[in-house]
């Protein structure tokens, strides 16, 4: 046997017995005997030799040491603290963790270093003037690229196609379009909610309490997408939970309603909002799952072959041909899609051609629009809701100067008209949400890559490294981030602009303090305005790839909060005081706001 004549002519005379089985069995343990020694040597002394090289990190700039000898890096950590709901604060809590305002990560198996910079200088810096210089968009391209081919987000600033794409957009974000185009639709729909709610305490008793944050959730979708493509009055999925609440005429019975939250499911069957919400979720959802893969174009590509994620592409598209087809080229344009087409119609026919109905680009930029504009106004009207609970004096204080700002409304006992919301702003309020965008900004962080060999922070960063600009207050100005003043590249735009107004290290900036935003009225008695420049705020991002939308979201913050407020109290619920975890997707804000609510002009005023 050839096992056994192998063997023979080895060491036979020493074996035993004679067995060739046996033989095998003899070697083969000493094999693994030698395996396992090997492993053992190797574990005890070279173990940090070898497990060093699963990162190799950038000299000089600190990192997690432990993330360093495993494998999956800092991906291990993150995941821990993501199940736990707190990768929000894991993310923005690294300066602190360093002390020092950059810091670098290894995101998976043998990943290069990526760059986290908490410093609000110079991440606007970055942002508005080093952008398309020495930072490309990198990753975010690609995963546009993947979803929406032809929208302006998935083109880096230097592609000659840019300026062109993002044109086709121009007017939208008017405030003459936003006036007569959203505000309508946000009213309306705001009203709806806030019927919603006062009708779910009235059923349930005043100490009731119930989670608001599927109706934000759900006001965002309404809104964003009657703008956008339009959709049937009575369809929305606002729309439709008021009109299921109207035929539950039933008062609750105490054991059932007191105390407990009026378990009244949002009713998306029978909407016709229904499948568009379903098909959005699964497009955000894959969008969302992009910005973790290495290769988001492939990931898209196979994504699209899994059947939902085609049927909700259908929807979308269906939608959308449908609209088109309704478009009377002789009305004034009510949703945004009308809009652009028959700016098309008209630029064809000055230069004399036919008109691109079906043009790519305004499809794939209206999703855009509904895709970038809706979780992001979810997420930060969670936020402002949950500090209105946090904070029941700014509450107070926002109604007070909201009946100060529309005198008449509040004399004849009414909401303010949607032209008076338009017209004049309540300088509280303003104030309010800008130190919400400051502080727990739902975006916490834009994601850019280096160009070119450059500097940040006057340390040496490699072409082609990720880098996360934070944009969150909580880490842009956290007492961390200044200790490396002295380690700012002094050439850097933002270190020759440095002024104090671009400051708030030495007036608690980690606190939330909407007093910030507002100044003195020159000669006004001690009335205050606000000031949107009195100091740092990164919630948009900046420069030329900041938000496109933010005008739209200030819109849709500001009035959902003056209907909300004028209307109702918001009390906090002492079982969920302090629990802040929150849940991430393309943005992060808290996973529960749960609020009592009662009337802010009575009981006995009218649902
Ligand atoms: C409070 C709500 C919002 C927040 C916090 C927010 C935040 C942001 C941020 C941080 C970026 C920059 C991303 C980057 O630099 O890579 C961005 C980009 C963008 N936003 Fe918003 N956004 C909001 C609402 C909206 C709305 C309502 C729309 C549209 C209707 C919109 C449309 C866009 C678009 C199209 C971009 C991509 C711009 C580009 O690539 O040049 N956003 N947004």
């Amino acid at each position: 046997m050839a096992i056994s004549s192998t063997v023979n002519s080895l060491h036979w005379g020493s074996l035993p017995f004679r067995d060739p089985v046996a033989v095998a069995a003899f070697y083969g343990f000493h094999f693994l005997a030698f395996l396992l020694a090997v492993w053992g040597i190797f574990s005890c002394t070279s173990l940090w030799t070898f497990r060093s090289t699963y990162h190799t990190p950038l000299p000089g700039i600190p990192y997690n040491r432990d993330a360093a000898t495993r494998l999956m890096g800092d991906l291990t950590e993150m995941k821990e603290w993501m199940a736990k709901g707190r990768m929000r604060y894991w993310f923005l809590e690294l300066a602190g963790r360093h002390g020092s305002a950059i810091s670098q990560v290894f995101l998976g198996p043998f990943a290069k270093p990526a760059i986290v910079v908490s410093d609000y200088r110079e991440v606007k810096d970055i942002l508005s003037h080093r952008d398309a210089v020495d930072f490309k968009r990198g990753l975010k391209t690609s995963v546009f690229a993947g979803i929406l081919p032809h929208s302006f987000a998935a083109l880096e600033t230097y592609d000659p196609g840019f300026k062109a794409n993002r044109e086709l957009m121009r007017d939208l974000m008017r405030p003459s379009t936003l006036s007569s185009l959203n505000a309508p639709h946000i009213n309306r729909i705001a009203q709806d909610v806030v019927y919603i709610w006062r009708l779910k305490s009235r059923t349930s008793g005043p100490d009731s309490w119930f989670d608001v944050s599927k109706q934000i959730f759900y006001f965002c979708f309404d809104t964003i997408f009657t703008a956008a493509l339009g959709l049937d009055e009575q369809d929305g999925v606002i729309k439709s939970e008021r009109n299921t609440l109207d035929h539950m005429t039933r008062p609750l019975s105490e054991t059932e309603a007191i105390g407990k939250p009026p378990d009244i499911p949002i009713e998306l069957q029978g909407s016709d909002a229904a499948d568009k919400v379903l098909a959005l979720g699964v497009v955000a959802k894959a969008l969302a799952n992009s910005f973790y893969v290495p290769w988001p174009r492939l990931y898209h590509k196979l994504n699209k072959l899994r059947p939902s994620v085609r049927r909700s592409w259908r929807t979308l598209q269906d939608h959308i041909s449908s609209s088109i087809a309704k478009i009377n080229p002789d009305t004034t344009p009510t949703v945004a899609l009308e809009y652009l087409i028959q700016r098309e119609r008209t630029a064809a026919a000055r230069e004399g051609r036919q008109p691109l109905i079906h043009d790519p680009r305004i499809r794939d930029n209206l999703y855009g629009y509904i895709l970038a504009g809706h979780d992001t106004t979810a997420g930060a009207l969670i936020w402002c809701v949950r500090q209105l609970l946090a904070h029941p004096d700014w509450q107070r204080k926002i109604r007070t100067d909201l009946h100060a700002t529309y005198p008449y409304a509040h004399r004849e006992g009414r909401l303010p008209t949607v032209t008076e919301l338009t017209t004049d702003h309540c300088a509280v309020l303003d104030a309010f949400i800008e130190e919400v965008m400051r502080l727990t900004a739902p975006v916490i962080t834009v994601m850019v890559a280096t160009k070119c060999d450059t500097q940040i922070l006057g340390h040496h960063i490699p072409k082609n490294t990720q880098v996360f600009c934070n944009l969150s207050g909580a880490s842009i100005n956290m007492p961390s981030a200044r200790v490396v003043e002295s380690s700012r590249s002094e050439t850097s735009k933002a270190y020759k602009s440095y002024t104090k107004k671009e400051n708030w290290d030495d007036d608690e900036p980690e606190l939330f303090k909407p007093e910030r935003w507002l100044v003195p009225v020159d000669g006004g008695g001690g009335k205050m305005r606000f000031d949107g420049a009195a100091g740092p705020m990164l919630g948009f991002s900046a420069g030329n790839r900041g938000c496109w939308g933010k005008r739209l979201a200030y819109l849709e913050m500001r009035m959902f909060l003056s209907i909300v407020i004028w209307e109702l109290e918001l009390e906090e619920v002492e079982e969920f005081k302090g629990r802040w975890e929150t849940y991430e997707s393309l943005v992060t804000a808290p996973r529960e706001c749960v609020v009592r609510v009662k009337d802010a002009c009575g009981w006995d005023a009218q649902v």
